[in-house]
């Protein structure tokens, strides 16, 4: 269906040797993925704003069998700072195979308080700085053939209570990163882009964040970060995980939209 095609299945092997950025790497999935990938002997370039964290999760991935593994610390508040981690790849490896956009800024979750600075940073951090990337590695991407991941969430499908400045920007990212997809192959521009659409995950953040409110039990971030990684080797459209819970949010948004929005809101606790 594609111009492009697409293996079939994965094979940690397709790993091995591949040059990878992930944002948001010093915590919870981006951490994970982090893991995951050095099992399967990448190269990585991690970045975040915490050095400390950084250099931990560095020195793991190079025990777990990273063919190089090293980071750079900032943070995508600063306009100038999505261009510096491409550059320190291309400086690094001369070269990109995959671009994984995992990093988000800190949201309080509760009633929309009107604060417009908020939304305003938290768009350039969680939406803009992912563009800024993009539009950075590109240029190496298409040399190699390689992927952009961009992870989002159910929050970015379908709105939920509590939560209004962060599901604006990942509906951002769908807009964005969907329209950019269909643009590559009408120019047969082969690099993926896969969006990924995550229920809520057992990270520390989330937790400390929603577990008062939300009757769910979280899904687990080691699995969430191995089907992200698998879905951007195999090139897949989107990834929706858990599958069969994000599955069926997303079926009843479009057949019961009344429905589901009255789902969503039962699952808080009053
Ligand atoms: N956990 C969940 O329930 C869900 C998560 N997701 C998505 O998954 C992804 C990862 O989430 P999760 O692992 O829970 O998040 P975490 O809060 O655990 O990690 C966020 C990462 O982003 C970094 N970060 C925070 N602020 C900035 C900044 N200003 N500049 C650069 N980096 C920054 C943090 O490191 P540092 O503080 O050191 O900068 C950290 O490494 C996000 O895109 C999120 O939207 C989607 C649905 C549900
Ligand atoms: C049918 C229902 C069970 C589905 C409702 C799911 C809703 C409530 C779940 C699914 C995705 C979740 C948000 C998310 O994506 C990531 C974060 C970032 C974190 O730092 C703070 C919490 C926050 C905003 C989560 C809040 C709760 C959300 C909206």
């Amino acid at each position: 269906f594609y111009f492009y095609s697409a293996p079939e299945n994965f094979n940690e092997e397709m790993l091995r040797g591949k040059r990878v950025i992930v944002t948001g790497a010093s915590s919870g999935i981006g951490e994970q993925m982090a893991y995951h990938l050095a099992r399967m002997e990448a190269h990585l370039l991690l970045t975040a704003r915490t050095e400390a964290k950084l250099q931990k999760v560095v020195k793991r991935c190079l025990e777990l069998g990273a063919a190089s593994a090293r980071y750079v610390s900032g943070s995508m508040e600063d306009t100038t700072f999505p261009e510096v981690v491409v550059k320190e790849a291309e400086n690094t490896w001369g070269g990109l195979d995959v671009l994984i956009l995992n990093h988000i800024g800190y949201s309080y979750f509760n009633y929309f308080n009107g604060d417009v600075g908020h939304v305003r940073k938290l768009l350039e951090v969680n939406f803009l700085s992912y563009v800024a990337m993009t539009v950075s590695a590109l240029p190496m991407l298409k040399e190699s053939e390689g992927s952009i991941v961009v992870v989002s969430s159910v929050a970015g499908k379908t709105a939920a209570p509590f939560s209004a400045p962060y599901s604006a920007t990942k509906f951002a990212l769908d807009g964005f990163f969907s329209s950019l997809r269909h643009e590559f192959i009408i120019e047969k521009v082969n690099v993926s882009i896969t969006l990924c659409i995550l229920g809520y995950i057992d990270t520390e953040n989330a937790v400390r964040a929603v577990s008062h409110a939300i009757r769910d039990t979280p899904a687990p971030k080691e699995e969430c970060a191995l089907e992200i990684v698998k879905s951007g080797v195999l090139r897949r459209r989107e990834l929706h995980y858990p599958s069969r819970a994000v599955g069926s949010l997303l079926l009843l948004r479009d057949i019961a939209p009344d429905f589901l929005d009255s789902l969503i809101r039962s699952s808080y606790k009053q």
